[in-house]
């Protein structure tokens, strides 16, 4: 005799690839069946009893209740997308067709497990977001910022954090951390702590941890887009570091390492548009080495440039963070001293100055006197604008080198 069709649906459903779930007016599960334990790790005996919406994943609950009550208020739900926590902690993707059964007073659903498709897409805009950022980020914290929001789309992160070698080889520096602590010296001892060197092909350039939510494991596809994802940091902290060396070259004198007169003019431009808005004072002093000439020339010029990075020295000396002591060329600088309060204190700091190079430098076995002639410029007295600033305390400069050449020649007469 033919089998009712009736007859073996039950042992059809066990044998379907999909997942089907009966669940009460109350939400608990009332039937699962085998495919079950094949997409969510929880066998039908586990599952029994439970409540559904407790093995959801915690974001995709509050839509997953609104969902169910649409289903229970009669409309069938095709197509309806959540996440799962499986046994083993990491999350599947299923999509859904249900349907109330009002005389049963029960909702039955029958689920797609789509988790390699969802994965495979996200991986893909992840990696596309990944080129993206690195191509448009300005900075690494900013770059790093933007990589700790794409991970946290793909995986549940709890800590992110980054650091570039230092201009030295051989150390670490710190330029990310959000959640966690990092210390490159010390190995990452926590177990969900996962440790990526950066590399180029020039060598080591950094090092990324990122620590996961606990429980949640880890697939192939996942450690694959890790791999590009540490690979394009990497090229662009290298792409950023060799941008910053230039710039820093460009804007600094080799002899003394101090801001070269394009970076002074660039952070004078910044001075004064801020003294502008706050209405402060600002001062600039020009500073030249009297008689340097004649160093160099009976010295040499081996010496003449070890007399310049002891001068730069001495003129960094006690200045504020705030201060800027700037190389202009040959053996003029000048610093910049932003909000200052009045004109009588960058006067007080041309007296520290002269102080400061009163002590003679030992040279080539010879005491070397160190002696500048100074010349202030205060904005807003002496000028508004950047040009109008230096040339009034390049004047005011060279006034004093005339007097004091003036005071030397009437001693020299006078002996
Ligand atoms: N050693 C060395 N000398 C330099 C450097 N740049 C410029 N010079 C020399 O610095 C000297 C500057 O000459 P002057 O401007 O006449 O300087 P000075 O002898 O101090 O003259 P006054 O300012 O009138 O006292 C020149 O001999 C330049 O060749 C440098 O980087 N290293």
């Amino acid at each position: 005799m033919e089998p009712r069709i009736h007859d073996i649906l039950p042992n059809l459903v066990e044998h379907l690839l999909d997942v089907v779930v009966v669940v009460n007016a109350a939400g608990k599960i009332a039937y699962a069946n085998a495919a079950c334990e094949a997409v969510f790790g929880y066998s039908p005996a586990e599952l029994v009893g439970n409540e559904m919406i407790g093995h959801v994943v915690p974001e995709d609950r509050p839509r997953t209740l609104e969902e169910a009550r649409r289903v229970m208020a009669g409309l069938h739900c095709v197509g309806f997308e959540n996440r799962y926590i499986h046994k083993d902690g990491r999350y599947v993707h299923v999509m859904w067709s249900a349907r109330w059964l009002p005389d049963h007073q029960l909702r039955i659903g029958v689920a797609r497990d789509v988790t390699r498709i969802r994965h495979a897409e996200q991986i893909q805009a992840m990696t596309y977001a990944i080129s993206e950022a690195v191509h448009d980020a300005g900075n690494l914290a900013e770059l790093l910022q933007k990589i700790h929001d794409i991970l946290a789309r793909l995986m549940p992160l709890s800590g992110l954090a980054a650091a570039a070698c230092g201009p030295v080889g051989g150390h670490y520096e710190v330029v990310y951390q959000a959640g966690m602590a990092l210390d490159p010296a010390a190995p990452q001892a926590d177990e969900h702590c996962h440790a990526m060197e950066l590399t180029t092909l020039s060598g080591p350039v950094g090092l990324l941890v990122l620590r996961r939510v606990p429980g949640v494991v880890q697939d192939e596809k996942e450690r694959d887009f890790l791999r590009f994802m540490t690979a394009q940091l990497a090229t662009a902290m290298e792409r950023m570091r060799l941008k910053a060396q230039t710039r820093h070259f460009a804007l600094h004198d080799d002899l003394t390492g101090l801001p070269n007169r394009r970076l002074l003019k660039e952070l004078l431009a910044e001075a004064l548009h801020g003294c502008r808005r706050r209405q402060q004072r600002l001062a600039l002093v020009f500073v030249d080495v009297d008689g340097f000439k004649q160093i160099n020339d009976s010295l040499g010029h081996a010496a003449g440039d070890c007399f310049l990075q002891e001068f730069a020295r001495r003129l960094r000396h006690n200045r504020r963070q705030t201060d800027t002591v700037a190389r202009l060329g040959g053996d003029e600088f000048l610093l910049l001293l932003p909000d200052i309060q009045t004109a009588e204190h960058a006067h007080a700091v041309v007296t520290g100055i002269h102080a400061t190079l009163a002590a003679p430098l030992q040279l080539e076995g010879r005491s070397v006197a160190m002696r500048a002639s100074t010349g202030i410029a205060v904005f807003p007295e002496d000028g508004t604008d950047a040009d109008v600033l230096l040339q009034h305390a390049d004047k005011a400069m060279y006034a004093h080198k005339t007097a004091r050449r003036e005071r030397e020649r009437k001693h020299d007469e006078q002996a």
